[in-house]
């Protein structure tokens, strides 16, 4: 018998190819079909279940967690999966887990700030897990400036060792995820001392705990910093603490690429930029932007699934009331979080890309693009966790009552979701160092250095600091031309301002201080500026399938138009529009919703989500809503008894007490 697809009426109404357009969101036909194939592979297993995590207790919820860890590596190594495919498998298992740092940060910063020799050394058995590693960068007094770091490590001669110290509590490392119960190394970001100087904060790889006991090695203080934000969620993650009472490391632990201390303890600075001890957080801020794009895809295919299954009010006749996804303020919160999912998926091909590039650069000793890969890792980190954490609340409450339900998989994706904008960088510390790369380009603009990649569009400033939008109906905001010089304008314009603001000051940091809330929203504009462009060069690409096209170019224009309409205020102030513009942007806004409705679930599905990896009633492929959300209710452990625990103690008295009361 078919199974029933309450969502089969919604998936006709859809014009365009589903299974191309499944495509171009997976990247490639290969992409699909290896993704496709790992992500059923995890559902299948029933040791990936996760629909009991919220209820466990920290210790089980974490022994769950390492058995599942366990297990993807058994999947691994058994199935002989490539690193690409391993790495699938793993985000699949959908549980923050220790192997995320190992293998998205302790072996990333080993392969970009050690020798050739460290690699020998450290990669194999780093790759073959016979160690575990943890980045342990941050403390309990710093964070966001890492040049504030207090642990020092600090070169004996005499021996040929650092001595690694933790001089103060606020230099203890606090975070670190993987720290806390697991790692067997680490890579610790330490200030370098020799000869009584300090060279700054450098990596070394420290080994924390015994390979047969797995106990601290002497001098070593270790533990996880206790239970974070939400049930389930994060906690399945040791972040930890640690402290050095002078611990004893070879010199050749130092990783370095970047700079040398030699036998007899003389400091070599190379000619790679110092940054470069920075680059493992460049790397992982490109990942955590494609990321973005599936936790919003995520809380977007939810919202979505449910609202065209909820319905409210409206019956005429006695007819089924009207689904919840037909309100236009519905899709006027829903849409352009669709549109936004598909906006960051681009964009992060694109700074994937720019990445390699940029690492392929660095290898040849070319570090010419390495202030922009910086900017643009930093910036579109920020703004797209940013979106996606307001995202995936507003996801919630576009389900009602019923998106607050831990089982429409809403409550613990924000739980897990919102610390991606803090980690990796503060988003607000990552924007200002976008506003200062723009406000250093704009200051060259006279200087005859012409601005290149992100930032081209300076070099037309003359242009855009005076040209005159040309819209003068609602479908004239349809050509990209008009959409894309809209936003280079205000981009532009936002940042001479802010850098004539900056003028004013005699201390160019005091300016930068005071000014600093403008210089985020300068950032932000320019952020919004690439991603906008990115769309719009994705659909200069031939695109194949039937409507498939047709579909981005709509949600590229409803990405667009829903940033202008949203920031109106800057489009106006800085004179790129006119107010009767900014009417007619939201006018063909709505246009378009209309546009997106009849495909608004093929557009979801294109995400190709198992129900597996969603975790979520809301959001079930088949739409069987209310009859699963009823079934699950009674596997609450609560309704385990009818009457409940503590009845006769706590209840019953006072209900007692109440018929006493009302008898007398
Ligand atoms: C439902 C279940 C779902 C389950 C899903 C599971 C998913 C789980 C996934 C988990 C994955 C990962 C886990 C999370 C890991 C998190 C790990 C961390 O957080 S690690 C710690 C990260 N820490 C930071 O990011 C610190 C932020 N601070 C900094 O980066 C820097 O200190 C600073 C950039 C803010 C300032 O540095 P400073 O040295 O003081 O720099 P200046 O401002 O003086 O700038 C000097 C100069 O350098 C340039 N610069 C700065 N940074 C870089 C860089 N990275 N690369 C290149 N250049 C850089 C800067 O622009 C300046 O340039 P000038 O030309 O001189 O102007
Ligand atoms: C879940 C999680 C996992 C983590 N994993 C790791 C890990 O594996 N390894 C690791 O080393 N670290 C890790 N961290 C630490 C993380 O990288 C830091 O917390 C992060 O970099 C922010 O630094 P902070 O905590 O010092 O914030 P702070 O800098 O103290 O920020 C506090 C407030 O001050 C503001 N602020 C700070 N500086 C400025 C400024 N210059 N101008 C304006 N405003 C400013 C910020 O915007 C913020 O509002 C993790 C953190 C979390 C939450």
């Amino acid at each position: 018998m078919e199974a029933l697809d309450y969502h089969a009426e919604e998936r006709r109404k859809a014009e365009f190819n589903l299974d191309e357009m499944k495509i171009v969101w997976a990247g490639s036909r290969r992409n699909y079909e290896l993704s496709d194939r790992v992500a059923r592979l995890v559902a299948s297993d029933p040791v990936f279940r996760k629909d009991n995590r919220t209820m466990l207790t920290r210790k089980d919820l974490f022994k769950d967690t390492l058995r599942k860890a366990a297990h993807a590596w058994k999947r691994i190594i058994d199935l002989r999966l490539s690193e690409e495919e391993a790495n699938m498998l793993r985000s699949y298992v959908d549980q923050p887990a220790f192997t995320d740092l190992h293998w998205g940060m302790f072996i990333p910063a080993i392969k970009g700030q050690g020798t050739s020799e460290q690699h020998e050394k450290w990669l194999p058995m780093a790759y073959k897990m016979q160690i575990i590693g943890c980045y342990a960068q941050t403390e309990l007094g710093h964070g966001s400036n890492v040049q504030g770091l207090e642990t020092t490590a600090t070169f004996d001669p005499q021996t040929d060792e650092f001595d690694l110290h933790s001089p103060t509590l606020t230099s203890s490392k606090w975070w670190p995820g993987g720290l806390g119960k697991v790692s067997t190394h680490a890579v610790v970001y330490a200030r370098l001392i020799t000869g009584g100087q300090d060279h700054g904060v450098h990596g070394f790889i420290v080994q924390l705990r015994g390979l047969d006991d797995h106990l601290p090695l002497p001098g070593i203080t270790v533990g996880d910093i206790g239970m974070k934000f939400g049930s389930g969620a994060y906690n399945s993650m040791d972040n930890g603490l640690l402290r050095f009472d002078h611990v004893r490391i070879p010199r050749n632990q130092m990783l370095m690429r970047v700079s040398q201390v030699t036998r007899e303890g003389k400091f070599v600075q190379s000619d790679v930029p110092r940054q470069l001890v920075y680059g493992t957080m460049v790397y992982v801020r490109q990942t955590i932007v494609s990321d973005a794009s599936c936790a919003l895809a995520r809380a977007v295919c939810i919202a979505t699934r449910y609202s065209a299954v909820r319905r409210q009010f409206g019956s005429q006749n006695g007819g089924p009331e009207i689904q919840v996804i037909d309100y236009k303020t519905q899709q006027s919160r829903l849409f352009p979080l669709l549109a936004s999912a598909y906006a960051f998926r681009f964009v992060g091909e694109w700074l994937k890309w720019l990445y390699t590039d940029v690492t392929q650069r660095l290898q040849a000793n070319d570090f010419s693009t390495l202030p922009e890969a910086h900017a643009c890792t930093a910036g579109l980190k920020s703004m797209t966790t940013s979106v996606t954490a307001d995202a995936i609340e507003e996801c919630r409450k576009l389900c009602g009552g019923h998106g607050y339900l831990s089982n429409s998989g809403l409550p613990e994706l924000f739980a897990v979701y919102i610390p991606t904008c803090t980690y990796e960088g503060d988003n607000v510390v990552l924007l200002l160092q976008v506003a200062r790369f723009l406000m250093k380009t704009v200051s060259q603009l006279g200087s005859g250095k012409k601005p290149v990649g992100t930032t081209a569009y300076m070099g037309r400033a003359e242009h855009l600091m005076q040209c005159r939008c040309e819209v003068e109906m609602a479908q004239d905001w349809l050509k990209p031309s008009t959409i894309l010089e809209a936003f280079e304008a205000r981009a532009v314009r936002m940042s001479i301002a802010c850098a004539k603001s900056l003028g004013k000051f005699s201390n160019p940091e005091d300016g930068f201080a005071e000014l600093s809330p403008d210089l985020v929203e300068v950032a932000i504009a320019h952020c919004q500026l690439i991603v906008v462009s990115k769309f719009l060069e994705k659909l200069q690409q031939d695109i194949p399938g039937k409507g498939v096209k047709r579909q981005l170019e709509i949600l590229c224009n409803v990405y667009a138009l829903h940033l202008l309409h949203k920031h109106l205020g800057d489009f106006v102030a800085t004179g790129c529009i006119t107010p009767n513009q900014g009417a007619l942007a939201n006018e063909q806004l709505r246009l378009l919703y209309a546009q997106v409705r009849p495909n608004a679930i093929a557009l979801v599905d294109a995400f190709n989500y198992t129900d597996h990896y969603l975790g979520s009633i809301l959001g079930c492929y088949d739409g069987n809503v209310y009859q699963k959300l009823y079934q699950e209710a009674w596997k609450d452990p609560l309704n385990d008894t009818v009457v409940p625990d503590g009845y006769l103690e706590y209840l019953r008295p006072i209900l007692k007490q109440h018929i006493r009361t009302a008898r007398l």
